[in-house]
């Protein structure tokens, strides 16, 4: 047996802990997480940890559900490399625009509740933060404006796509409507933004943008709402003092959580009960057993401690709602 428990830390792996940790710290600071490390000085990663690439995710993947959903993506070099234009639109550019966007706009709040990011550290000027902005939008647009000429579209759908999304970002993060301020409105934003905007995207592209295709994903953000909810836990305290109208702080954690579940839930379900419509059975069947593991962590984790198991739920539970976005953009694209 060794003298001290597994837990403790011995003098010897002391330092290679502390180097452990330090790694995490500057890896969590270039994604754009909480708890990053400070005092980076590259003016390019820097620029990076400002547009937060753990938030491309989801917009990458609403692409691929987009391209799924079209019925018409065929594996070959062509469509791959578009599909690849398409991630880097919504991802680096327009979800990079979106987050250095909303950093400037939050840069006092982030002054008290995250000093360690790059502007209220200092780490970049005011002037460099807004050429930022500019030319993310800037290439967002150009690359969108290719997509356009590529996909052969009378009308330009994916700059249109663009054009509203960036406005949408805008008027999230900056006064006088800062839609973020009200749980509902900001989170329905975040949560359209994450399932149905990128999904247009990749279904303009390979597809036809149809109004089936736009009111079923705007009904499957509202499970997105819910995820969003999700992580208005972790700052209830903040939002209450500074009079945010979260849905904690409007209806308290418990009744916060079950809305949130709820919503989650219902909704991927109303999905489910749309594809045994269009019989599409088997998806709707396997979308169903995605949402099982989803509840059954709500039930171990999130429902019984909200606020101390928010990331824990977010984790164990997301891939499977992200594998029923997927699940649910084969059926439409075979019943397209
Ligand atoms: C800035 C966003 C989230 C951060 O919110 P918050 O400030 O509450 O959280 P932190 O305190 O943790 O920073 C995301 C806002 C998303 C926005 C409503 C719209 C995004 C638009 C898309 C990026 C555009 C995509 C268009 C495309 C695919 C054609």
């Amino acid at each position: 047996m060794s003298d001290s428990p597994p837990s403790q830390i011995s003098p010897e792996s002391a330092p290679e802990s502390a180097a452990t940790d330090n790694r995490s710290a500057k890896t969590r600071q270039l994604l754009g997480m909480k708890g990053a490390a400070s005092g980076e000085t590259s003016i390019w990663k820097i620029r990076l940890q400002l547009m937060k690439p753990i938030t491309w995710i989801p917009l990458i993947w609403g692409v691929v559900c987009g391209a799924a959903s079209s019925g018409n993506y065929v594996w070959n070099l062509e469509n791959f490399s578009i599909a690849a234009a398409c991630m880097l639109m919504s991802g680096p550019l327009l979800a990079g625009y979106t987050q250095t966007l909303n950093d400037f706009y939050d840069r006092d709040i982030d002054a008290i509740n995250e000093p360690y990011r790059p502007i209220p550290s200092g780490l970049i000027s005011i002037p460099q933060v807004v050429t930022q902005i500019l030319v993310l939008l800037a290439a967002g647009i150009g690359v969108a404006y290719a997509l356009d000429l590529w996909a052969g579209h009378e009308f330009p759908t994916m700059t249109v796509l663009t054009l509203g999304g960036a406005f949408l970002a805008y008027i999230y993060s900056a006064p006088p409507l800062k839609l973020k301020q009200n749980g509902w409105l900001g989170n329905y934003a975040l949560g359209a933004s994450y399932i149905a905007l990128p999904w247009w995207a990749g279904q303009a592209l390979f597809g036809t943008l149809d109004p089936t295709i736009m009111i079923l994903t705007l009904f499957y953000s509202l499970a997105g709402l819910g995820i969003a909810i999700v992580n208005d836990f972790k700052s209830v305290e903040g939002d209450r003092q500074l009079g945010l109208k979260s849905l904690p702080v409007m209806f308290g954690i418990s009744t916060a959580a079950w809305i949130c579940v709820l919503m989650i839930d219902i909704f991927q379900a109303g999905i489910a009960g749309y594809l045994i419509a269009i019989h599409q059975n088997l998806y709707a069947v396997i979308l169903l057993l995605l949402i099982i593991p989803q509840i059954t962590f709500q039930d171990m984790y999130f429902l019984r401690n909200p606020l101390e198991n928010d990331v824990k739920y977010q984790a164990s539970a997301q891939p499977f709602l992200v594998l029923g976005m997927l699940v649910a953009a084969l059926a439409l694209g075979r019943a397209s």
